[in-house]
């Protein structure tokens, strides 16, 4: 049976000054609907680029993307606009809100892309900032402002919210409480999450564990019992 998401032997090629850098070479992972998968590997080993193929930021030189049945790398340029606007979320490590929009406007923005989405307010509520709606995102801390961007993210009721480093800015606790937060909108919302990080240290708390090495996945790994990120110490 097929995965919800599908990384099937992805290869890809930058050519930069006559030379060729192989960012993927036959990378292949699957995740489930509903797990939260965390990517680790060092710097370069290709973690970004697969995200941002698998998001249609970006596209495959060779090889196969699937989620939820759709043949991801076939889309048009066209398609792909379409499938980043409604089935992605993004979350970034910078969480590049609209300056003069308010931490309520800014998921309003997001919310506004569907029909069915979730209310702003209430995702506000959910993602604990209630008290901050009106703000604008200087008048917010970081890590604040990284709760306004899970919470337009997932407004839109994206089918994958993919996190790049989504606390590559935060100090440890805050980073933490992110973290925590990510992991509870996986289970509560029953959102498919992936999260890139260099911190080995999180692993326990995915339900799988993807490790990519110079461009390729060396090793998957499936938590049995995810550790609630509190439990986490690093
Ligand atoms: N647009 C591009 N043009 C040329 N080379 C690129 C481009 N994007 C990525 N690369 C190269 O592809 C390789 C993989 O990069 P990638 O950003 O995916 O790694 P990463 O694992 O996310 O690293 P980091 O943890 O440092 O972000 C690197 O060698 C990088 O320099």
């Amino acid at each position: 049976m097929m995965a919800y998401i599908e990384f099937n032997q992805v290869g890809k090629q930058y050519a930069s000054e006559g030379v060729v850098i192989r960012a993927l070479e036959n990378a292949s992972f699957s995740v489930e609907k509903g797990e939260l998968a965390v990517i680790l590997g060092a710097s370069g080993a290709g973690k970004t680029t697969a995200l941002n193929i698998l998001g249609g930021m970006d596209t495959a030189t060779s090889g196969e993307v699937v989620v939820d049945g759709e043949v991801v790398s076939r889309y048009s340029d066209k398609q792909l606009v379409g499938y980043r606007r409604t089935d992605i979320g993004f979350v970034f490590q910078f969480y590049n809100l609209v300056p003069n929009l308010t931490a309520l406007e800014n998921v309003e923005l997001a919310a506004q892309i569907r029909q069915d989405s979730l209310d702003a307010s209430e995702t506000l509520d959910k993602v604990g900032l209630s008290e901050r709606k009106n703000n604008f995102p200087a008048q917010l801390s970081g890590g604040e402002q990284q709760r306004v961007s899970i919470a337009r993210a997932i407004a839109k009721k994206p089918k994958l919210l993919l996190c790049d480093e989504p606390t590559g800015a935060l100090d440890y606790n805050t980073g933490k409480q992110i973290l925590q937060l990510l992991q509870d909108m996986c289970r509560r919302e029953k959102i498919t999450v992936l999260i890139i990080t260099h911190n080995s240290a999180l692993a326990p708390m995915a339900d799988k564990v993807i490790h990519f090495k110079n461009g390729q996945v060396v090793k998957m790994v499936h938590n049995e019992q995810p550790t609630p990120v509190e439990q986490i110490e690093w």
